[in-house]
């Protein structure tokens, strides 16, 4: 007992790294909600600040190119006119006039004929050479200036056309000033689907956001990648973030605090049940040859905090609070998958005895439990021993009666646990039917003393003769006990001078040895396993 416990401190128990691990699913689980909302919420603040910027671009672009389309509209009014003086200086009026217009320009048969870039008229050659692609097209013109694109804006009349230059530096200078760092692209929907864009390629992926001019003109797009994403979150958001991440540790840490509060011993109790978290040890009982015949259940609370819990802590309260149900059958549950691992190793009828509690006497999923439990192994296999302890009292009733019966048509025995050390023992002989007979400790150990020597064994073991009765003597520590049990034809044993209650393992691996037919060196009969 004492060295498992000192095992249990030394290493941090399982339930505090259980504990943490929830803890910390906990935070991360409220982190990761919170942060997904905020990203959501940045997500869509970075969608409507473009949208809002794609829209307040456009108005500003919509607008140089009114006044373009004003200005050629109203130079087109000049091509039946000569180029001469007169024209070319109204063409200079009108340039001047609109402040976004670098020049105007008048075309016919594809060559530029009059400019406000210069006074008299100009001839055909190649520099004056100029093919209109659309009502707004960009192109380089080697004449004005051959290293710039240019933004032109036409109007057609007859043959002719009036042309309006927008150099393209302006909007270059506008897009950057605006969209301050949001890359966007603006396509001039004519058949060449011309391309500006700013700081980024366009094959970039992510969320288009794209806005149409009235006229279909022109379309200005963005697309937001998740790197942009994240890069506004951490710019933008960082406060929430940082808070989302304080308020789920500090959730990840209160219920971290709460899972550790010291429980009451019922609180404690509930939760052993629900984590499963008793051992069922097992004490061999051995036949008048020393060989293993049988084991009896003896329960353990791993406790999380305390290490391994004796019965008399632990087994009253589970008693008063119904839990003792739940706990001899998960006992059952354990004991059978153990078993049934091993058994070739089991003698035929190994008698497999477990305790019960008054209350559990009128429980008939105990009946259940027994069924399953023998079910799973072969006919005869299993001698499964009900114990009744002697302590408290037990009713008698119908339900009783009829769980003893039911017990009975399984194969199960009923063994009187303690018998003489509580008042009822003869009623209980009386009552049911009792098949075997556990004479308690206290009267084993008076066995070899000058203090009224074995009277009380020597009775029980009459009694027992008389009623055909077997007997278990348990609490045996000594030879001497050992002998003079023998000598009454006691037909089982249990006590300390053959093992303690052991650990599943540990018995099957002296049914191992038993099988292998070594007995116990003498200094290992004994485990310090309680
Ligand atoms: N309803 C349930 N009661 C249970 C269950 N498991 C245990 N119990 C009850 O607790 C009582 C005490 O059990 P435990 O502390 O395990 O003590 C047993 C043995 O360890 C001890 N023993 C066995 N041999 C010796 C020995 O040589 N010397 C010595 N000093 N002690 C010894 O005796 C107990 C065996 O008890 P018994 O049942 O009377 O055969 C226990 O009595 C149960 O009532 C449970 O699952 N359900």
């Amino acid at each position: 007992m004492n060295t498992t416990c000192k095992e249990n401190n030394k290493n941090p128990p399982k339930a505090l790294i259980k504990h943490a691990l929830m803890a910390s699913f906990l935070a991360l689980f409220i982190f990761s909600i919170s942060f997904s909302g905020i990203y959501l919420q940045a997500r869509n603040s970075l969608q409507n600040i473009v949208s809002e910027k794609e829209a307040m671009i456009m108005s500003l672009l919509q607008n140089i190119l009114d006044e373009a389309l004003n200005t050629t509209f109203q130079a087109s009014l000049l091509l039946e006119a000569h180029c001469d003086n007169q024209t070319t200086g109204q063409l200079k009026r009108m340039a001047t006039l609109a402040p976004n217009i670098r020049s105007v320009n008048l075309i016919q048969d594809n060559y530029i004929y009059c400019s406000s870039l210069f006074d008299q008229e100009l001839s055909k050659s190649d520099q004056t050479y100029f093919e209109v692609d659309d009502t707004v097209f960009i192109k380089t013109h080697n004449y004005f200036n051959p290293d710039e694109k240019i933004l032109f804006i036409s109007h057609r009349q007859g043959e002719r056309y009036a042309i309006a230059s927008i150099d393209i530096q302006y909007i270059k200078k506008l897009l950057n000033t605006l969209s301050n760092h949001i890359p966007l692209t603006i396509t001039l929907n004519n058949r060449q689907n011309v391309t500006y864009s700013t700081g980024y390629s366009p094959e970039t992926k992510g969320t288009r956001i794209a806005l149409n001019s009235d006229n279909q003109q022109l379309t200005i797009t963005s697309v937001l990648s998740e790197k942009m994403y994240l890069s506004y979150l951490g710019n933008s958001f960082a406060l929430p973030v940082i808070l989302s991440c304080i308020i789920a540790l500090s959730a990840g840490i209160m219920f971290y605090q709460y899972l550790n509060r010291p429980l009451s011993l019922r609180e404690a109790l509930y939760q052993a049940v629900s984590n499963d978290d008793f051992i069922p040890l097992l004490q061999p009982i051995v036949n008048p040859h020393g060989d293993i015949c049988g084991a009896e259940v003896l329960l353990r609370w791993n406790h999380p905090k305390q290490g391994f819990m004796m019965p008399d802590q632990f087994i009253p309260l589970a008693e008063t609070t119904g839990l003792i149900h739940k706990m001899t059958s998960q006992a059952l549950s354990k004991v059978k998958n153990h078993l049934i691992e091993h058994q070739p190793l089991l003698p035929d009828g190994f008698h497999l005895a477990i305790n019960i509690s008054p209350e559990q006497c009128n429980d008939l999923t105990f009946y259940e439990d027994c069924q399953h439990f023998l079910s799973s192994f072969p006919n005869g296999k299993i001698q499964l021993i009900i114990e009744l302890t002697e302590r408290e009292l037990i009713q008698s009733t119908t339900r009783a009666i009829r769980l003893f019966d039911k017990l009975r048509t399984l194969g199960a025995q009923i063994a009187l646990d303690d018998f003489g050390t509580g008042h009822a023992s003869l009623s209980y002989i009386n009552q049911f039917e009792i098949d075997i007979l556990k004479i308690d400790k206290s009267f084993i150990r008076k066995i070899g003393s000058l203090d009224r020597p074995s009277h009380i064994v020597d009775n029980v073991v009459d009694l027992a003769e008389r009623l055909n009765i077997e007997i278990v003597a348990e609490g045996v520590e000594n030879l001497t006990q050992e002998a003079y049990l023998k000598q009454r034809h006691i037909q089982y044993f249990q006590g300390y001078l053959y093992d303690k209650p052991l650990a599943p393992e540990i018995f099957i691996e002296r049914l191992a040895r038993q099988s292998r037919k070594q007995p116990c060196p003498e200094g290992q009969r004994t485990d310090i396993i309680v």
